[in-house]
């Protein structure tokens, strides 16, 4: 029998969607898997390993190889920069990156802030649009920052527009459009090319299948 495949999943929202490709796509996960605190899942009919981690840190899991492959999203992606392959656009998780604000909002010249969960990836934008702000870090709940007077935009994820509406928020400029993407270990690529290219031939079919 091949060797066994450690697969790192991302907790949270992402989880069901990508389960749900894997089982369309053959792969028998225990039903442990779906309603459990464990953090660690073995699937020995799956010939894979599980580990579950925060969205953020999946790739971490993937560039150290304790894990081989991963499910990431493409705003983690580009927030974290980690050297690892992306070989797959799994198309889950459909959402996308914009920049937020008070209606009215006009841009100052005076220490513009803007606060975001990806300080990378805010970084990188503004500086590609040759604008100077700072940026504040937040955990979560971004959208509560311009609402207090913390920042005047916000970088986010925006996905059906009902938080930024709620809040009274709108959209300023779209940025990126984001997916969840197959991640692979560079070194697992080569010693485990028959299960990570298997992998990812099943899944490209059941999504082929999907968009047909
Ligand atoms: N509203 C959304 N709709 C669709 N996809 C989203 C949405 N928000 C985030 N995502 C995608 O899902 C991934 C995981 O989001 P999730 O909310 O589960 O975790 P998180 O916010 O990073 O973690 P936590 O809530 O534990 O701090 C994100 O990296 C992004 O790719
Ligand atoms: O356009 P919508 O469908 O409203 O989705 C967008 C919201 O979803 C995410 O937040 P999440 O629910 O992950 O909470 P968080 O603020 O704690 O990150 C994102 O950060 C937005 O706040």
């Amino acid at each position: 029998m091949s060797e066994q495949l450690t697969v790192a999943m991302p907790k949270g929202r992402i989880f069901e969607e990508a389960a749900d490709l894997l089982r369309k796509a053959g792969y028998a996960l225990p039903p442990e898997f779906d309603d459990s605190r464990k953090l660690i899942v073995e699937a020995p009919e799956a010939n894979m390993s599980f580990i579950l981690a925060k969205p953020m840190d999946v790739p971490t899991y993937v560039e150290h190889g304790v894990a081989d492959v991963g499910v990431a999203g493409k705003d983690v992606m580009i927030e974290e920069e980690r050297d690892v392959y992306e070989v797959l656009d799994l198309k889950i998780s459909e959402c996308y990156m914009a920049v937020a604000g008070l209606p009215g909002y006009t841009k100052s010249d005076i220490n513009p802030k803007v606060a975001s969960k990806y300080p990378n990836l805010a970084t990188q934008y503004f500086k590609e649009q040759g604008e100077q702000v700072e940026i504040i870090k937040l955990n979560g709940s971004i959208e509560l920052a311009p609402l207090v007077g913390l920042a005047d935009r916000i970088v986010d994820i925006v996905s059906t527009g009902r938080t930024l509406k709620e809040n009274g928020l709108v959209e300023l400029e779209t940025m990126i459009p984001i997916t969840s993407r197959l991640i692979v270990n560079p070194v697992s690529y080569r010693m485990k090319d028959e299960q990570i290219d298997d992998l990812v031939e099943r899944l490209a079919d059941v999504m082929g299948g999907e968009q047909r």
